[in-house]
Parts: C-alpha cells; structure tokens; sequence
C-alpha cells in the first residue's frame, strides 16, 4: 500500500522532474516562476531577486526546486531549515491573495498526518510579514499557488523567506470558494458544518484555499477523507500573541539557538508532555500564545487543581502514560486510498487494534479526573469515546504490539470468536501451522531457537559450535558472529502455510473490521475531541508537574507588568550557582525601561526572563516568581543580540536596522519590545544617534520596551522623558578596579560606573603593560570628555544667548516696522516657532549646531517680508494690537541677562 508519505514524495517528484502533472486527470501543476521580478523598491529587505533567479536558470536550465538558503531575508525567517520542528509531518498549504493595493491572504494547511485543517485569512502589510510567519508557524512542506500568481509579490517573497517547501503552481479553476463549500458539506462534523459555511462565507480567500488543498489531496496525492471526518479550524488573526520567527529563535522559544539537541528552550523546558499529542499542541501554544482572558483563566484553574491535587495529579500522569498517537490513528481511518490494496486491509486491522488501545486509555483518563473541580478539568472529563462499539466486535485481550510476530497474532485474533464461523476455522489452520513450525523447529535444533522476522518469517537460530558440519537439509544460512541462522525447505513450506491461512482470517476478518470501522467513522468528531482534550490535559499535567517541582506561581492577567523575584526559566535550571531572582514593573507610565550596566551583569538575561515568563503566561503556565502579573501582551518582538546572520551575509549592523525597521513597522500599543545592545556594529556616536532615534519613535508606539545598552549618553539624553525609566544591574567594583563582584540585582537609575570595561578586562588576566596603556588612554579620553563636555557647555550657552540677542533685534526692528495686525500675528507665529525649534536644537546636542543654521528669521528675511507686506498694504504699523495674539514671554538665562537684564516681552 502506498503510505501518505509516499505519496506526498510522488507528488514531489511529480513536481520536480516534469514540472507538470502526468496524467490528465490529475491536479495542474507546473515549476516555480524563472522571470525576474522587480520589487526592489517594494522590498526594503531584500535584496533585489533577479540576480539570484537567474543564475538558477542558466545553471541548470529548468526547474530546480529552491532549497538553498536565500542571500537576503526576511526579519521573520528562520536560520535553520529545523528551528522550530518537532516532529516531521505532512503539511500542504494553498495560498491565494486579493488583487489591488490592501493585501488579504488566504491560507489553508492540511496536516495529513493528524487530518487537521486550519484556514485563515490575514489583512497584511505590502511585505507579507503576517503570511511569512503564520506560514512558518506550520511549516508546511508544500506550498500551492495558482498559476497566475507566479509572478507576484508574495509568490516571491515567500520562496526568498520559505527556503525548504516545495512550491507548486496549478490552474487557477481549483481556488473555487464553491468547492470550497462542497468540500465543507461533504467533510466538515456534521455539527460543524453551519457555523464552519457561516466562517467561510465571510472569508473568501479562505474558502478558495480549502478548496484547492483539498483537491490537490485527492488529485495529486490520490487520497480522500471519509464523510464528516475531518477537523477544521478557522483561525482568525486576533486571539492569538504575534510573534515574529527572528524571535521564536532569538529568544530560543522552541529550540537552543548553540545546541539544536539541547533541551535548553522554552520549549524543551516545558515539555514534560506524555503524549506526542500534548506535545505538538504546546509547540503550537508557544508559537502562538493565547490572548483571550477566559482561555488563560480557565488554564490557570486547572492546573492550580492538578498541583493541589496530589493523587488526582498523579493518577492523570498514570494514564497519560502510553497512550498511543491518536491523531494519527484517526487519521490513517479516515484518510483512505481511492484504490483498495491487500495491505490496506491488513493497515486497516491493525488500526483497528490501535484505536481500541486508545478507546481502552480514555477510560483511565475518565477515571483518574475523578476529582476535578476546574470547569477545564471538568469538561475534559466529559469526553467519553464509547467503547460499548468494540467490545461488541473485538476481542478484548487485544492490544496494539511493536513486534511483529506479536502484531501478527493480535491481528489474527482481533474479531471475537463466534462472529464468523468461518474465520474461526481459517484461525484454527493458522494455530495449527505455527504448532507444527514450532515442532520442527525445536527437533531440528535442539539447543537452538525459533526467530520471526518479517521476510524471513520462522527460521532457525543455533550457537555455531553446536554443529560441527551443519546438516545439509539447512537451507538460507547465515552466519553471524557466535551463532547461524537457517531455515529448511519444510520450515519455509509451513512459513508459507501459515502466510496463507494469515490472508484467509485477514479477509474473512475485512467485512467485519470494514463494518467497524464505517460505525467509528460516524463517531470520529467526538473521537477528535477526546483526542483535542487529551493533549490540552497533557500540557496542563506538564505544567502542574513544572509548578510543583521548580515553585512556578498562578500569574494574575492585570493592566500592569509586576513581578516579584522573577526567574529567568531556563537560567536557573542550567545555572551552576544560585540564580538571582528580580523585580520588575512596568505601566504606561514607566513603559519604556532603559537597563544599563557591567558587560556580564545580568542585562540580557533580565530582559530575556521578562519576554519568558510573559509567554509562559499566556499559554496557561505558571510563572518562576513570588508573585507576577502580566497585561494581556498581543505581540512580542525581541531584538536581541546574537551571532551575526551569516547564512544572509549582511552585516550586524544591516541586519539589527532590518530588524529594528520591521519592528517599527508592526509594533503596536499592546505590545512587548526587547532591545538589546543596539548600535553596537557602527560608530559610537552614529550607533548612539541611531539608538536615541529608534528609541524615539518606540517611546511615541505606547508599547512596553526594555532597552538594555551601554550607551550611557541613550540613558541620560531619554530620562527625562515622560514613560522612560532608568534601570541597571548592579555590581561591586573596588576602588582601583581590581576586583568586580555581580550582583545581577536591579536597580534604579543609570549605572553609576562607567569604568566597568577596564575592571572586567583586568578579571580576564591581560598583560599588566597592556592593562597600563588602556588605564592612561581611558584617563585621558576622560579628561578631554570632561573638557569638551566643559566647552560644549560654554558653547550652548553662547548660542542660546546669541539666539535671544538676535531674537530682541528682531523684535525692535518688527516695532519699526509698520505691518498690518494679520502679517504681524503670522510673522510672530513663525518667530516663535523657529526660536522653539532653535532652543529644543541647542538643548539635545550643541555640537553641531551653528547659529546660521537656525530657522530664526534672518533680519533681511525680516526686512523683505515687512517690505513686502508694507508694499501690498500700504499701512503703518498698529498702535493698538489684536487681542488674539497671546503674549509670549521669553526669559533670557542667567548668562543673557547679564547683557540685558529686562525680560522681552511680546504682547
Ligand atoms: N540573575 C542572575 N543570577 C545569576 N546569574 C546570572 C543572573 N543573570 C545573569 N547571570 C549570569 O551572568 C552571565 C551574563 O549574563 P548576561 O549575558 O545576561 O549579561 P549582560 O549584561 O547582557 O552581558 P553583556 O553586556 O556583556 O552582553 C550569564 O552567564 C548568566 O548566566
């Protein structure tokens, strides 16, 4: 029988070599696009495509399926092919866009390893950020897209950001949201199907994409789901926590960014998940986390229930234990090849086998909720699969076996005795031939053994030394190391018996399996949801199992950020000595929150705890702290500094603008940004600019930011701000700075010592003389920063003063001046904002800043435009001036007032 994997490799290799699909009556498919496309201008990080598209067509001169890593990438692209895979599944993914400026993306993906589907529909920017990463979310293997849209923007950007899926492009006919519907009529739970045609009505794109992963399923992959078997999910873009795949990886949410094998993530961390269900569903939580209140409340409960619960606790973790992939079993039930195969008769018996295994473990689940209170708990108990429907039909030692000899068995004496009298004595022909093997076996060997496997079947295991010669009747000899292996033409012919009477009771047993399974496929909508409800108890177990051992606390989902002696989750457990627990607050009002301090003081990993301990929230954890309260969090972007991209081969400081840019683009008020180290690739007094500029523009987003750097000037230049807070990590250094202690321990206010550098690079034993000529170069450069701290002092001083002089001169010759009250009023508005402009100009930076350049109107301005007013109306200056004017009162400084001590004063 040909498995869903192959077949998914068929089809592939469909796609590679021809390019298009062999048959007539199969799916439409044709090679990825080869025309360079201009987006360049579109694109502000890419790098333009064509060079690389075409260097792939004049190297091969065809298709070739795009599987290299991308020159130039998306902020949202991962830099592993695996960075956020658990297990390997089967996944197709049909894509359709709107036409026109605003950007709707429809999404369908097919797990055809679980039989799940999710549609969506995304309202996206002009780079498909959203797409790209809810794509990656599911990391799909194959990607599908109408033949007319090979060329388009998002066929491109998804093939430069989706390196390892294999794109498929079909006739547009498939994308019909009419099929859609018929698809949904057909397949969707027979409770679902109105409320699901209510969703895909009012999402069109959606509908089409069904459509056409579903008819590729059946075209190309030649398989089809039963009647009313298969879950569908619409997964709107609200109700989940966006977050990008630079900070999947960056804040190792699934896997170890040095270690891909380490169990040194979030997700590594968490997984105490029994089932393969439980832990696919916290990979997917992670990647989204929940934003619904009621949701996370309803988590909370449960797992408060679970860790309180000792016995109940331990009892759901019994029977958790061994429960087979259920997702899969149901699945390979309802997803049937449209040719029937001898193997698929047997795969059937043995699936029969394996969903009684599961019916029979629901039990123990049911039993061991016994004690549940949470309304979660409660309702995870109510899921019961009946189990009356096998134990009619199936016998009920029954179990599921790895061996194969034992699967063997299981699948000969599945069907009860008495259901078919002729099957009972096909099975007694079956039990006879094995005696009979067993019997020779035993005289022919003597001190030997029986072994099964399954191309051989029975056959004959001796120590080498028992024969001197082997015998001649021995046929098939092996010879291993201590011991033979052989068979005789009588073992091979009873093999062959025993083979025969196996088919005969396999399909005397096929009418009866086929009956069965007909009736659970009536049921699998529920079957579907004990399965759901499993995996929601597994990681609800898991956490309760992490809140009991590693003192995790029920977090409370408030307005503000509040933490009291926050862990960071991972750090503690791989921390050889004590982790230092901290604080944290945050409110609108101390929104923005600049962390400075020593290199090695904690910086990172404060912040870093923070963003954990938020996401842990919100897929129902408990949190490592004494107490914590989060706000409901709807997106989180960390910009944290790691390796540089390589694989992109951009510069650190290219790749952290890219970044940053994508950020500033996205973020909204209900977010979480974590800044770390920003500017660090470029000049100092560039990097600082660049740092206060994107700092800027954070603080005006409302969002919460953490902003751990060492540019102390960031800290003073922001702190008097409105929402800016300075923080820093403290540590101990002695008076020569010879010794440093850390104290991880935050803080309020800037570091207070600058000089941590030189500190930390005598802890690391560098040579004395090298250490000497640091020390002087760092005392002088001190002392110059102090001077020029000193003149730019004067300087601004100077100017403000200038800038007040020349504005008086203004004044007296505006006096003089005979303009109308309109021209006047319009005129001093412009002086007024220009001196505003000048003095905000002085105040952040002096250095630059020349008088010349101010746009305080020169006196010939002045002159011209009094001129000119005077020449088109003729009229002499008011004596009496409007009303309306309001009177601007400049106070010139202590420095200005020296020259002239009166107030200037505009009325
Ligand atoms: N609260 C803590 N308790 C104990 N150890 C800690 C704590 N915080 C950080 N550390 C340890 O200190 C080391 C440095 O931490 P981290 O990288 O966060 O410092 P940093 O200030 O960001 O450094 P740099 O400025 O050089 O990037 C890490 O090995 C980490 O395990």
């Amino acid at each position: 029988m040909c498995s869903v994997q192959d077949g998914v490799k068929q089809a592939r290799r469909c796609v590679i070599v021809n390019g298009a699909a062999p048959a007539a009556k199969r799916f439409q498919v044709s090679s990825i696009p080869i025309h360079p496309i201009s987006l360049a201008n579109a694109m502000p990080f890419s790098a333009h495509p064509s060079s690389r598209i075409m260097s792939r067509v004049s190297s091969t001169g065809s298709f070739v399926p795009l599987t290299s890593k991308s020159a130039s990438r998306h902020p949202t692209a991962r830099p592993t092919a695996t960075a956020t895979s658990v297990a390997g599944q089967d996944i197709i993914c049909a894509v359709s866009e709107s036409r026109g400026v605003s950007s709707t993306v429809g999404l369908a993906f097919i797990n055809l390893a679980t039989a799940e589907v999710v549609v969506c529909q995304i309202c996206d920017s002009q780079i498909y950020e959203k797409t790209v990463t809810k794509i990656s979310v599911f990391e799909p293997n194959e990607i599908l897209f109408m033949n007319t849209a090979k060329e388009s923007k998002l066929c491109y950007i998804l093939q430069e950001n989706l390196p390892d899926p294999i794109f498929t492009f079909a006739d547009r006919k498939y994308w019909s949201d009419k099929i859609g519907h018929e698809f949904l009529d057909r397949l969707a739970f027979r409770n679902e199907v109105d409320s699901l045609k209510v969703i895909l009505n009012s999402n069109y794109f959606a509908a089409c994409c069904f459509a056409a992963a579903l008819k590729y399923v059946e075209m190309e992959l030649e398989r089809a789901f039963v009647s009313h078997s298969l879950r569908i999910k619409f997964e709107p873009s609200q109700g989940s926590m966006t977050i990008d795949l630079a900070t999947v990886v960056s804040l190792e949410l699934i896997q170890n960014l040095h270690n891909t094998k380490s169990r040194d993530s979030l997700y590594g961390l968490l997984n105490e998940c029994l089932t393969p269900m439980g832990a696919r569903l916290l990979r997917s939580s992670i990647l989204q986390p929940s934003t619904e209140r009621v949701k996370l409340t309803a988590r909370y409960n449960a797992v408060e229930d679970l860790s309180t619960k000792e016995d109940m606790f331990v009892s759901v973790r019994q029977a958790l234990r061994g429960f087979i992939d259920s997702d899969r079993i149901l699945t390979s039930i309802i997803l049937v090849p449209t040719k029937q195969t001898v193997q698929y008769v047997e795969q059937s018996v043995n699936n029969v086998i394996m969903l009684k295994s599961y019916v029979s473990s629901i039990k123990n689940i049911h039993q061991a909720l016994g004690a549940a209170q949470s309304d979660l708990l409660l309702e995870i108990r109510e899921h019961r699969a009946l189990d009356q429907l096998m134990a009619e039909t199936l016998n009920e030692s029954v179990t599921y076996q790895s061996k194969p000899l034992d699967l063997r068995n299981q699948r000969t004496y599945c069907v009860k005795t008495g259901v078919n009298s002729l099957l009972d004595v096909a099975r007694q022909t079956y039990k006879e031939a094995n005696e009979d093997a067993m019997e020779l076996v035993e005289r022919l060997a003597g001190k030997g053994s029986t072994k099964y496997d399954t191309p051989r079947q029975y056959y004959i295991c001796i120590q080498s030394d028992h024969f001197e010669a082997l015998p001649e009747e021995f046929i098939n000899v092996y010879r291993k190391k201590n011991r033979t292996e052989c068979q005789t033409l009588d073992l091979v012919k009873l093999n062959q018996k025993i083979t025969d009477a196996h088919h005969e009771v396999i399909s005397m047993s096929d009418q009866t399996i086929q009956d069965l399974l007909r009736e659970v496929c009536t049921m699998v909508a529920e079957l579907f949801r004990v399965s759901e409800a499993i995996a929601m108890l597994d990681i609800l177990a898991s956490f309760a199992q992490l809140a009991t051992s590693y003192d995790y606390i029920r977090p409370e989902l408030t307005a503000k950020l509040a933490i009291k002696a926050g862990r960071h989750p991972i750090r503690e457990r791989i921390h050889s000595s004590k982790f230092i627990p901290n604080d944290a607050y945050a409110t609108p009002q101390t929104r923005f929150q600049i962390i400075t301090g020593c290199n090695m003081s904690g910086k990172s990993t404060y912040i870093r705890s923070l963003a954990l301990m938020t996401v842990m929230a919100q897929i129902g954890c408990f949190v490592p702290a004494q107490y914590a309260s989060f706000p409901i969090v709807h997106q989180l972007f960390a910009r944290v500094a790691t390796s540089d991209d390589l694989d992109a081969n951009v510069s650190t400081f290219a790749a952290e603008m890219r970044e940053m840019a994508f950020i500033l683009r996205n973020i909204q008020p209900r977010g979480m940004v974590l800044v770390d180290e920003l500017g660090r690739g470029t000049s100092t007094s560039d990097g600082l600019a660049i740092a206060v500029a994107l700092a800027e523009a954070l603080l005006a987003s409302h969002t919460l930011v953490w902003f751990a750097t060492h540019f102390h000037d960031l800290a003073r230049i922001l702190s008097e701000r409105s929402g800016v807070i300075n923080l820093h990590l403290a540590a101990n250094i002695s008076e020569d700075a010879s010794k440093m202690t850390m104290l991880y321990q935050i803080a309020k206010g800037p570091v207070p010592d600058r000089r941590y550098g030189l500190a930390l690079a005598k802890l690391v034993d560098l040579p004395p003389a090298v250490l000497q000529v640091a020390e002087s170069v760092s005392e002088t450069l001190d002392q110059l920063a102090r001077q020029q701290n000193c003149n730019s002092r004067t300087v601004v001083i100077a100017k403000k003063r200038r800038l007040l002089l020349s504005l008086r001169e203004q004044l007296l010759i505006a006096r003089k001046s005979a303009m109308d009250d309109d021209s006047l009023r319009r005129w001093m508005i412009k002086l007024q904002d220009g001196f505003s402009a000048s003095m905000a100009t002085l105040e952040l930076d002096s250095d630059d800043v020349k008088l010349d350049d101010h746009p305080v109107i020169s006196e010939e301005t002045l002159e011209s435009e009094s001129f000119e007013t005077n020449a088109t109306t003729s009229r002499q200056f008011p004596s009496k001036r409007s009303s309306t004017v309001e009177p601007i009162i400049i106070n010139s400084d202590s420095e200005s007032a020296s020259s002239d001590n009166e107030s200037v004063v505009l009325v």
